[in-house]
């Protein structure tokens, strides 16, 4: 066992999102001015892709099976390996020792999220990363938020608020993974947080799009949207995505690939006999944007900056196809990658859990209950000390 450090200001951030393809890791350190503000420094970066294994089985386990039990308890010890071994490549970048990370703050793989049952379920084997790191590892973000009454989801816009929250304008960031999702940034007055600071899922992001461009492409996503580009939206299939009823629902909600799945696909695309594939690709692309825009629209016509983050923020089409959504919409906003802000839109969700597990260490609520709907502020996480 390594001996903590407890006054270094370093914490690892681990994320794998609702895209399945790989682990985000950061190391960060924060430094809280007297306005309660968190400048933030990204001190290395790394990314390790699953392999095509591991994205299989965990794909399989979004969906009820057999023998899950045993099933998850496997991939959660081989992602716990992955996320080992991104740790230990962020501290030969930096050359840190890991007695110099105060904490690892690691989300672990969503395979089920049922806020409207109680429960959601990020496979993930903290204790087994603690082993291996000898660091002390922070996970299950989530279930107290839920425990409170709350969606679970979306955790990042407290992180959004602290980091990119303006005191003279309203700014939206959307964060466009697997799922999209966006943060209403009202005007900060004394670094306070906003009870009209909301944010929730707004539906897919990319996940429709990269099953799409699987099947037909045999690719893993849309390299810049290029081959959506080069269809033509199917207005009646967009119009029939659009009657999915979760768009029309108001806020607090959240969303993930429990929804938007091949399935919803497939019953929307049987409702037509012929189609171009790049033309569906198109569809899907224009789905996104339109219902991240028709969230701008309906719940923060007064924004003046739109940032993106995500890997969405790298399709030059879908960003394209946003900033036509929202010009249809009424809203003039300049819309550009959180990178204009001083943020890498790949790092972003990585350093939210870096900075939850920050807000652990501290034992400060790391959820905003105007977005999750929990009963209140809450201490999200558990601890697995190295
Ligand atoms: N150059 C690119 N061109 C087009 N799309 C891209 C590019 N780079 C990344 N993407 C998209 O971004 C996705 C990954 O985004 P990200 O890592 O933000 O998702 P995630 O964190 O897994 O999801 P979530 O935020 O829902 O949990 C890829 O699956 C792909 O669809
Ligand atoms: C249950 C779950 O894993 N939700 C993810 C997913 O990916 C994007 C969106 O749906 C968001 O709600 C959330 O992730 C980010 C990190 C969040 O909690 O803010």
């Amino acid at each position: 066992m390594t001996t903590q450090n407890v006054n270094t200001p370093f914490f690892i951030g681990l994320m794998s999102g609702t895209s399945l393809d790989g682990i985000d890791g950061v190391i960060a350190s924060f430094s809280s001015d007297a306005m309660g503000h968190n400048p933030i420094a990204t001190l290395a970066s790394a990314y390790v892709p699953f392999s095509a294994a591991l994205r299989r089985e965990l794909m399989a386990l979004q969906q009820a099976g057999e023998n899950e039990i045993e099933r998850e308890s496997l991939v959660a010890h081989t992602l716990a390996t992955h996320c080992a071994a991104c740790v230990e490549r962020l501290l030969a970048d930096t050359g840190y020792r890991a007695n110099q990370i105060r904490a690892i703050g690691v989300h672990g793989q969503t395979i089920r999220h049922r806020p409207e049952l109680g429960f959601t379920r990020q496979t993930n084997n903290p204790a087994l990363l603690a082993e291996l790191t000898g660091i002390d590892v922070i996970a299950d973000f989530r279930s107290r938020d839920i425990a409170a009454g709350g969606q679970g989801a979306p955790l990042v816009p407290a992180f959004h608020q602290a980091v990119f929250a303006s005191p003279a304008e309203t700014r939206v960031v959307v964060n466009i993974g697997g799922i999209a999702n966006i943060s209403v940034l009202r005007p900060q007055i004394n670094g306070a947080v906003s009870d009209a600071d909301i944010g929730f899922d707004t539906g897919p992001g990319n996940v429709l799009m990269d099953l799409w461009v699987k099947v037909n492409q045999g690719q893993d996503y849309d390299a810049n949207g290029i081959w959506g580009a080069s269809g033509k939206v199917i207005p009646q299939l967009l119009k029939a995505c659009l009657d999915e009823p979760y768009f029309a629902l108001p806020p607090p909600k959240s969303t993930g690939r429990d929804l938007f799945h091949e399935a919803w696909l497939a019953e929307k695309l049987a409702l037509f006999p012929q189609f171009a594939p790049a033309d569906v690709q198109a569809t899907l692309t224009a789905l996104t944007a339109s219902t991240i825009a028709d969230a701008i629209v309906r719940y923060a016509a007064d924004v003046s900056t739109v940032v993106v983050c995500g890997g969405g923020a790298y399709n030059a089409h879908l960003m394209q196809a946003l900033g036509q959504a929202l010009s249809r919409g009424g809203v003039s906003a300049s819309v550009a990658s959180t990178d204009t802000l001083g943020i890498a839109p790949n790092h972003v969700e990585a350093l939210a859990f870096a900075w939850l597990a920050q807000r652990f260490d501290l034992r400060l609520p790391g959820n905003l209950p105007a977005v999750t709907g929990a009963a209140g502020p809450r201490i999200l996480g558990a601890l697995y000390p190295a």
